[in-house]
């Protein structure tokens, strides 16, 4: 079993669990459930920097990252930094994060909040608007075409933004649907970890113009920032690179004003 395969077996698990635990009623009660989201696809489309920052606090491919930082300082310093919008990693057992991590970045900030979860259920999307998200990410790696349509559609239902993400042609020609708002390329192949930028060079092409592209992972530098925007790109997904320093919000800062001379 490669990690992915792992996570994913994992994650039926402990969606299965939290669903015997917390009613859907619950959820649809929450105070957060009928806020408004705020469109990150629109952002993007309306932004020449087009960052969206995560919060990460380990991963599989590095372990710890940064254990220290809260998330809310994080949250406020990237809502400060001029950032598109915020990732918010909630996977518990191989990232270090939280539902708890979503509804804290909530209350901080009024920027649209990415759900960064391996979502595999519709469970996951009616947590998701309960904890304050406004955007959801697929993975087509771990799901069929028809469940990417079945999710998809839920989440716009729940007027929640769709970021579908690929890594090779296959997956991305498998997904192509109305239902989705951005398609992002992931640069680092999730089975092996190996990253590289070409990977959104190569799939740029075959990405329809309807969808806002996103290329995400491996980007350390406005160098790649400015080689990736020839190719249509027009949102940037950046962890590591803020999340590693002692203050990720200044860091956001900095490299934006960077990207902007
Ligand atoms: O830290 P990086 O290399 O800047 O990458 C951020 C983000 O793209 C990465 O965390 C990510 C992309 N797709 C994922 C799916 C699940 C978990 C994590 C991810």
């Amino acid at each position: 079993m490669n990690i992915l395969d792992r996570i994913i077996a994992d994650k039926y698990k402990e969606v299965a669990l939290r669903k015997s635990i917390i009613p859907v009623r619950q959820l649809e009660n929450s105070v957060l459930f009928d806020r408004e989201g705020n469109s990150l696809a629109e952002a993007l489309r309306n932004s020449t920097t087009g960052i969206i920052a995560e919060h990460k606090r380990r991963s599989p491919s590095k372990s710890v990252i940064n254990q220290k930082v809260s998330v809310q300082d994080v949250a406020v310093g990237y809502e400060n930094a001029g950032v598109c919008g915020m990732s918010v990693l909630t996977d518990g057992k191989y990232f270090g994060g939280s539902l708890d991590d979503l509804l804290l970045a909530r209350a901080s900030v009024k920027m649209p909040l990415l759900r960064k979860e391996f979502i595999i259920d519709e469970y996951q999307l009616l947590e998701a608007k309960a904890y304050g998200a406004d955007v959801v990410l697929l993975i087509a790696a771990v799901l069929s075409r028809d469940e990417i349509k079945t999710l998809s559609e839920f989440a716009k239902k729940l007027s929640l933004d769709v970021l579908l993400e690929v890594h090779n042609l296959e997956e991305l020609e498998k997904s192509i649907m109305p239902s989705l708002d951005m398609l992002g390329v992931n640069n680092r192949n999730l089975k092996t970890f190996d990253v590289s930028i070409d990977v959104s060079k190569k799939l740029s092409q075959h990405i329809p113009d309807d969808f806002v592209k996103v290329s995400e992972s491996g980007i350390s530098n406005i160098e790649a920032i400015k080689e990736l925007q020839p190719y249509g790109y027009k949102g940037f997904l950046i962890g590591e690179n803020f999340m590693k320093t002692e203050n990720p919000g200044p860091s956001a800062v900095e490299f934006i004003k960077a990207l902007q001379r």
